[in-house]
């Protein structure tokens, strides 16, 4: 008996919490519906089969709450995959691929033909949302090259975003492949973060999610009760010059910095490893990683809208 009571009070408590959160997303999700946001998807957070699928899950959630999703994919972990099994060297200069013309054609067999159509397929699971588009298609990212010693590495020059806005009017889920097109129509191959970085700001999405394999941005990485939970543009400019971001963080927040400055409201980077963080961080009123804001005008466009219903109501009342 005592037991049976325990239980259902259990089962009572979480019923109220599930309630309370179905509730806290009410706000969050009127001011996301209709918006554009760009969800940054590679690294370590993409390796885990199951945990790619409930990413691709929450993201069709979010699809049909009315959010224009694009996904700009990586794949880096894949690429090394396939060099190791044909013995091509590995070897990264400033964050960047040294990729050479015959490991171009590795990096688009994987990026193009292997992850890109992975994550279609996991998406179109739910249903036919999702269309596969490389970077070089319709051309949608140009590029030129970013230094003569990486080889094939692309520095953007322009995004195109026709197709990807007449996929998005006809409610498609865009899921791009960071391979770019040359002037002179060869491929390159684009670190992912820096072609999400374009990609939102040349759509003008709202936001752009950064999932990655850490659970924010860290003011010390050695320090684990560093995380940081909001900065702004500048505060985070001051973080890179100072020096103390390193690794794969620096590309993340450099691509963070161009989207904000070409006016994408918020940028947030989480843990795509801990499962549903997409929708915890846009849907919650804690979040779960770390938000950037562009201008403090953009934070109270972005502020939480209960915060004016509920000012309206004591008025009215
Ligand atoms: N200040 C910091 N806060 C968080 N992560 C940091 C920081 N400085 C460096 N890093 C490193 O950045 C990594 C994330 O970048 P990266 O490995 O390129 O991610 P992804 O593969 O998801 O693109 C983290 O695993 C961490 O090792
Ligand atoms: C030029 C360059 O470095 N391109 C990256 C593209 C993939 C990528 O960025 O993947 P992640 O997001 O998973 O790291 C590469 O070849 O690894």
């Amino acid at each position: 008996m005592k037991y049976a009571v325990d239980t259902s009070k259990r089962a009572k408590d979480t019923d109220e919490r599930t309630g309370q959160v179905l509730f806290e997303a009410l706000p969050w999700i009127k001011n996301i519906t209709g918006k554009t946001v760009v969800v940054k998807y590679g690294g370590a957070a993409m390796v885990d089969e199951k945990l790619r699928a409930d990413v691709m899950s929450d993201i069709v959630l979010l699809k049909i709450l009315g959010v224009n999703v694009v996904i700009v994919h990586g794949g880096g972990k894949a690429i090394n995959r396939a060099f190791d099994a044909l013995n091509f060297p590995v070897e990264f200069k400033d964050g960047q691929r040294v990729t050479t013309p015959a490991a171009m054609d590795v990096v688009r067999q994987v990026l193009v033909g292997e992850v890109n159509q992975d994550l279609v397929t996991a998406i179109n699971r739910h249903g036919n949302l999702a269309v596969g588009v490389a970077g070089s298609d319709a051309g949608t990212i140009v590029c030129s090259t970013l230094n003569p010693e990486l080889g094939r590495v692309g520095k953007i020059e322009h995004v195109d975003t026709t197709y990807l806005e007449t996929l998005i009017k006809s409610d498609y889920i865009p899921v791009v492949a960071t391979v770019g097109i040359g002037e002179d129509g060869g491929y390159y191959n684009i670190n992912a973060d820096v072609a999400a970085g374009h990609v939102a700001a040349a759509i003008g999405a709202q936001k752009i999610v950064y999932l990655t394999d850490v659970d924010g941005v860290y003011m010390d990485f050695s320090d684990k009760n560093s995380l940081i939970s909001n900065m702004s543009l500048r505060e985070m400019e001051d973080m890179l010059a100072s020096g103390t971001v390193d690794k794969g963080m620096i590309p993340k927040l450099e691509s963070c910095c161009y989207a904000l400055h070409a006016g994408v409201f918020r940028s947030h980077v989480i843990n795509g490893k801990t499962p549903h963080s997409l929708l915890i961080e846009l849907l919650t009123d804690k979040g779960i990683g770390t938000t950037m804001h562009s201008t403090e005008e953009a934070l109270k466009y972005d502020e939480h809208p209960l915060g004016t219903l509920a000012s309206r109501l004591a008025v009215n009342n």
